[in-house]
This record gives C-alpha cells, structure tokens and sequence, in this order.
C-alpha cells in the first residue's frame, strides 16, 4: 500500500484495514470527521462508520452488519500486485460491534449536538447500519412504492379485454399481453427481462393500450438513465408508432433532462409534481437508488409509472440496484380483478411459478421467450444468470457455430476479426457509404472488463491499432481523423445531439470531407469534427459502458480470476451483448470465478424494517 493510499491520521484497527486496502483513505477521514463531530471514542463505532461509507462506495445501499467480512471479498489482491490476507485482519466481532453501535453518538446523537449521521435498522435480514442519507431515501422508495401499490387506477374491463385482443390476438400464455394489462391495471409496474424479450414492443403496445383507454390527450413521457438508451427508446417507439396509432412526436429524454435537473437540483420535485399521466423508463437497471428516490418523489400519485429492464444486468455505478431489489423483494399490494380476468387464461396456464404469481400481482411481469437471441447464446447467459458453472463450461466447450471460448494467449481469431472488420469499416467509410460503415462498425465489438492494465481497453485499444497498422501497411494516430475511425462519445452534448456511450464512425463524404455519423434510425447524423469535443476512438470498450447496446459478435477479454469486477453480472451483460455470436478469451478459473461472484449490493428495500436507536 503505498504511502498515499493510508490515511495518515488513522489508528489501531481503522489503520490495519486502510493498509489492507479494504479501506480507502476517503473512507478512513469521513468516518474520523464524524466521530470527531459526534464525540466517539470508540474504535467499533469508527469501524463501522468507515465500512458503511465504503459500503455505498462500492454499490450497496448500507452495510450488513451480520457479513462485514465480505465486503472485503473484492480486495484480494492489492494495488501493488501482493495478495491481500484477509483473515489476518482484525475483524470485531459482530455482536462487539452491534454492541458499540447501540450506544453510539454517531447513530443515537449525544451531548455535541443533534448530528446522527448513521442509521442502525433492525431488519428480518439482520441489522443494517446506512448513512442516513441513503436510509431517508430507501425510506421514501418504499412508502411511495407501497403507497402507489394500494390503489389501482380505474380501468373499464371491456374496453381492457378488447384492447388486449387487439393487440395481442395469439393464444395463451402470452407474458407480454400480461405485461400490458399490469401496465394498465397497476399505478407501478415493472417489465422485466434479458435483451431481445421484447420489452420495448411490449411498452409500445402499453401506450397504445393506454391511448385507448384514456385517450388522446394522455401526456407521456419516455426516459431513460443514459442519453444513448433515451435514443434507442425514442427510436424503437417510434418505429411501432405507425403500425400502432401512437403519437408520432414521442420523444425520450435522459432522467436528469426528465425532472430538469439544473444547479440547484431538480426543477420537478415532492412540491412540484411532473406533468405527465405515463412515464416509461428504460434500462432500469442503471438507475440508482438517488436517483430513483428523486423520480418517484416528483411523481404525482396518479401517474403511472412503467420501470422496463433486465435486473441480471450490472447495476448503476452509484449506490443501489434498485430494479433488481424490486423484481427481489416479497410482492406488495392487493389484488387486481381487473387485471386477473383480463389476462386469467394467461395466468392460469403452465409456466408460472407461485413467486412469479405473487409478483404480477404486485405488478412485476418478467418476459422470458427470446425474439431476436440466438438460442445457443441464450442458453448461455441462462446458465451464467442461474449459477451453473459447469453448463456454462460445457457451453462453452461445446463447438458450437455461435460460441467460442479460447485460452488468454490464443488470440489469432481475434486477431483476423479486429482486422477484417477494419478493413470493411474503412472501405465504406472511404466510399462514403455512411450506412454500411454504421452496420458494419457495430458487427464486432471487444469488451473488457477493466478500462487499465493487460485485461484493460487501454492495452487492447493499442493492441488492435498495431495489428491493423501491420496488416494494412497504415499505422493510425489514435487521435487523428481518418476515414473508419470508430468513434465512441464521453460526453453528453444536447446541442449536437450526441450522448456519453453514443458510438458512431468517420466517413468521408461524396465532396471529400470527413464527417462524424452516428446512427439515428433511417437518418444518421452527421457532424463536422470540429463539433465534437469529447470523443475518443473505440476498439475495445467496458462491459459497463457496453450496456445497452448489442452488437454481432461479441469478444470478451476475462480478466485475472481475482478481479474484483469479474461478477456473474459483469459476465451476463457481456455475453447478452453479442446478438449472433460470442468469444470468451480467458481461463477455466475466470469463467467459473465469474459465474460464483456475484456483485454484493447490501439495500434493505427487499427486508422488513424495525428501526432500533430511534428514541436513544
Ligand atoms: N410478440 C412479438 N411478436 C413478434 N416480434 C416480436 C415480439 N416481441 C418482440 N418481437 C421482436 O423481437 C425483437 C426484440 O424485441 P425488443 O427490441 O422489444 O426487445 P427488448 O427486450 O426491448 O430488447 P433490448 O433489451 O435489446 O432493448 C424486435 O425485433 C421485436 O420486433
């Protein structure tokens, strides 16, 4: 650990785990600021505070009290390449902890003031200590999630039972005509399901739906966590619109844009609700809990509210796993006749498990049949999603046309791969055939699951720019425009309509100038390069930042078996990516490592609540 990753000022056991890595120094002085503020002595309470900061740090809402010890599980390894023992530290014992908690200032108050930056809730899954920003937010997902559940909108059942024929004239069971009869029949609903289940068909036809029961003048609007999947939702609606009788002016907008986010927070809030009858997200997933709290808090109670995405796929950056926390958790909410005799042949045919029941009732449909997978691949990602490390091998072993699965330093197919692809790219690109050099840029994808070091985008970036330089002859400036250039946007710019993860390629037009296309639908936009500031070349990405997108064949690069971020969620999303074929470059021990982690988001939306400290 090197002299600036340990928090000079920390002592005895808050010290050993700063310079184990388990604690960054951020962690360390917030929880001696605190203890300082709130006059605790005690090394417990300091402990725990810094493990709760460093819990929300690393994803998790709070931090269980009962399993302190596997927040370290993804500080094997530290920064300097030495292994990390972990049961060499001096881990409290929980009861000891529990015990200094109880009795803290930082969580019951005490004689320097009012400050009670902590939060000690007993729960049916053991005690949590939260920050208590984070506690205040869980606190108001839950109560207007559960207030939202108690009361049904007014649906007339034959207007919902022809709309639903319409719609949906195929025999039962059909989980996307369930979904839009939830949709209807609920004030939340959420859709739920792995790439290419047809979510975005179901919400087109949710609106259609909705249309007719309410009419015309029903005020919808689209959103999505990121600009990129705000386009891709406006795009897909759009292409149903005609087809469907929708609006053709649907527009989506990112969620920050969507409550209005300007400096001094948001524009729509508790005290000035959103002016819209249907709100549709998308790629749920992403969403953090901040954030989500923020949404539901601006929301008016008749809104509904329709949360789409895969709950399997990695989480926000920030805190929470909201989505998965709500597919998770036991089902809420009273019954909807309405909705059961709608959808009651659906319901009542094979397939559904007890849990799932007890979820369409609070709302939650999960659609499992692939439209646009390939099965192999689906199979795939099932086992990775269900914990089966031996299918997932055996998949991956298995000669199949569509997987393949390659030891770290047999990099030949790759190799051919990164290099053909370029040389279409490029050919298009040079003809000015701004379509083709689209497509043919997204047929191909690397991603990694780290941005630094051997298993890193950095490295693969360099890798793939020499080998096309050996290949062609033509060695790229990375920076350089050149014809073929992929290009991938780091920076939201809503003037020139281009989002952080918007990927896009260099042409060079009929008259000899290079522009910038990015795909739109039918009309790609073109920009001159001098209107893009924050832009950089894409031959290798992140699994994170590959979320959301899909492409035709999918190389992932496996990191060290000991990377922390080597997750079943990290493995899931990087194969549901790939729409007609996936190559796994690594080891037996990183596959298997991978399916087994899982990434560790402590939230207590899924446990019930009995808050402790509370009068203390
Ligand atoms: N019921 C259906 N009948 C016919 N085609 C369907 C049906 N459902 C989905 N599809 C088609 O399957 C493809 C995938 O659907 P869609 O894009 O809605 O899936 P998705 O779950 O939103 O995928 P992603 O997560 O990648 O956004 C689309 O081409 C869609 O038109």
């Amino acid at each position: 650990m090197t002299e600036a990753r340990v928090a000079q000022r920390g002592k005895g056991v808050v010290r050993a785990f700063n310079e184990a890595g388990v604690l960054g120094v951020a962690d360390v002085h917030v929880a001696l600021r605190l203890a300082q503020l709130a006059g605790e002595q005690s090394e417990h309470a300091v402990l725990a505070t810094a493990l709760a900061v460093r819990a929300v740090r690393s994803g998790s809402v709070c931090l269980e009290l009962g399993g302190i010890r596997d927040i370290g599980v993804d500080v094997t390894v530290a920064e300097d390449g030495t292994e990390v023992d972990l049961d060499a530290l001096p881990w409290p014992e929980p009861d000891a902890l529990l015990g200094a908690l109880r009795v803290s200032p930082l969580v019951v108050g005490g004689e320097a003031g009012p400050l009670r930056p902590l939060r000690l809730v007993d729960t049916t899954a053991g005690p949590l200590l939260y920050l208590e920003k984070y506690h205040r937010q869980e606190e108001t997902v839950r109560r207007v999630l559960d207030a939202r559940a108690g009361d049904h909108p007014d649906v007339d059942p034959d207007a919902l039972r022809a709309g639903l024929a319409d719609l949906f004239p195929g025999p039962a069971p059909d989980r996307q005509r369930v979904a839009v009869a939830v949709a209807a029949g609920h004030r939340t609903s959420v859709i739920a399901g792995g790439p290419g289940t047809g979510k975005t068909h179901t919400v087109a036809r949710v609106l259609a739906m909705l249309l007719r029961l309410h009419g015309a003048g029903l005020r919808i609007g689209l959103a999505a966590p990121t600009g990129k999947a705000a386009a891709r939702l406006q795009e897909s609606v759009r292409a149903q619109d005609a087809a469907l009788g929708l609006p053709d002016t649907l527009t989506a907008a990112t969620l920050h844009r969507l409550l209005g986010w300007g400096h001094n927070g948001p524009k729509y809030h508790a005290g000035n609700h959103l002016p819209y009858d249907v709100i549709v997200v998308d790629e749920t997933s992403m969403v953090s809990l901040t954030m989500m709290c923020r949404l539901l808090e601006a929301l008016r109670p008749q809104t509904r509210l329709i949360l789409v995405g895969d709950p399997n796929q990695l989480a926000s950056v920030d805190a929470g796993a909201v989505l998965a926390d709500l597919v998770d958790r036991p089902a809420t909410g009273t019954r909807t006749p309405v909705v059961e005799q709608a959808v009651g042949a659906d319901l009542d045919a094979a397939g559904w498990s007890a849990a799932e029941r007890d979820r369409v009732r609070g709302g939650i449909v999960r659609l499992t049949r692939g439209w646009r997978f390939d099965e192999e691949i689906g199979a795939l990602a099932d086992a990775v999603r269900d914990e089966q490390p031996d299918r997932v091998l055996e998949l991956l072993r298995a000669g199949a046309d569509r997987i393949e699965f390659l030891a770290p330093d047999d990099l030949d197919a790759l190799r051919h791969q990164v290099v053909e692809t370029a040389a279409e790219v490029t050919a298009a690109a040079e003809a000015g055939d701004v379509a083709a050099a689209l497509e043919l840029a997204e047929r191909h994808r690397l991603l990694c699951a780290h941005r630094d070091g051997p298993a890193g985008v950095s490295w693969w970036e360099r890798a793939s720019l020499e080998w096309i330089g050996a290949a062609t002859g033509r060695r790229h400036d990375p920076d350089a425009w050149y014809p073929g250039r992929p290009l991938l946007v780091t920076a939201n710019d809503y003037d020139a309509r281009i989002y952080n993860g918007d990927t896009g390629v260099v042409v060079r037009r009929g008259d000899g100038e290079l522009v910038a296309a990015f795909g739109r639908g039918s009309e790609p936009l073109l920009l001159h390069p001098s209107r893009l500031s924050s832009v950089q070349s894409v031959y290798a990405m992140t699994i994170h930042r590959s979320q959301g997108s899909q492409y035709g064949t999918v190389s992932v690069i496996l990191p060290d078996e000991r990377s922390s971020l080597l997750t079943r969620e990290l493995l899931y999303t990087a194969i549901t990516r790939a729409k007609d074929r996936v190559r796994i470059i690594g080891t037996e021990a990183a596959v298997r490592e991978g399916v087994r982690r899982r990434v560790l988001r402590a939230s207590g939306l899924q446990a019930r609540a009995n808050p402790v400290g509370e009068d203390g």
